[in-house]
């Protein structure tokens, strides 16, 4: 591959987030969406092919953590994920307009950088490319090459989206943790089954979920 990737993570105001887990988190609910977060910008940042990641957010409670943890944070222009994630596009044109753009769901806590790096090198091959997600409805990662305009079309039933846009979709074996995104409370246990991030362990530790037995993104 001639080219890293700058990636952006969209972090949704945490008083809106991960709704469809707040019967099942109680009061750990935002907790857990930075928690989630906080795992995938992790994995994310000790893949070789990643040169930075870009995280929109409005939110100071989700800005923070994930700048401590090396995230270049963009304020969110609060018109919607696409909006969200075309301004942290504009700030990685800006930054390194020789990277390629990638747009990655925040809510991937059992992302592995073994999983990503496959990936983004399988987009480096096409003008724009995406990864469905572990339902086949959505989408998990959108890349477009050096130059390439950034186009992302996320929400609802977006894998069929970026197939009429024109994407290819990267159909690899041994992926399933950039695919396995958490919505639901049987999301939650999936990903549990591949290996969660260790800041997500813990929140799932107090949900009486698991032990505490998250591992570092590099060792899963
Ligand atoms: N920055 C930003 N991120 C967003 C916005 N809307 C959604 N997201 C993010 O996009 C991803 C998918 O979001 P949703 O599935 O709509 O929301 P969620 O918080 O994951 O879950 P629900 O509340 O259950 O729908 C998550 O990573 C969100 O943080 C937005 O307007 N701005
Ligand atoms: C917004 C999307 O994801 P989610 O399943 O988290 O709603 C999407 O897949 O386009």
């Amino acid at each position: 591959m001639s080219f890293r990737w700058s990636l952006v993570i969209p972090v949704k105001t945490l008083v809106a987030a991960k709704t469809r887990l707040a019967a099942a988190t109680g009061p750990h609910r935002t907790a857990l969406a930075v928690a989630v977060a906080s795992d995938t910008l992790s994995a994310a940042l000790i893949c070789p092919a990643v040169a930075r990641v870009i995280v929109v957010t409005a939110d100071p409670a989700a800005a923070g953590p994930l700048a401590a943890l090396g995230a270049v944070v963009v304020p969110d222009p609060d018109r919607g994920l696409n909006t969200a994630l075309r301004a942290g596009a504009a700030h990685a044109v800006r930054l390194a307009p020789g990277d390629g753009i990638g747009a990655l769901q925040a809510d991937l806590p059992a992302l592995r950088a073994a999983e990503l790096a496959r990936v983004l090198e399988a987009a480096a091959d096409f003008d724009q490319s995406f990864v469905a997600d572990a339902q086949e409805v959505g989408t998990t990662f959108y890349g477009v090459r050096p130059g390439v305009p950034f186009a992302p079309r996320f929400g609802g039933e977006s894998k069929a989206k970026h197939l009429a846009g024109g994407a290819k979709e990267l159909s690899l074996d041994g992926i399933d943790s950039v695919r396995r995104d958490v919505d639901t409370p049987d999301d939650l246990r999936a990903a549990l089954a591949l290996g969660l991030g260790p800041h997500t362990a813990e929140v799932a530790e107090l949900l009486g979920l698991s032990p505490a037995s998250g591992q570092a993104a590099s060792d899963r």
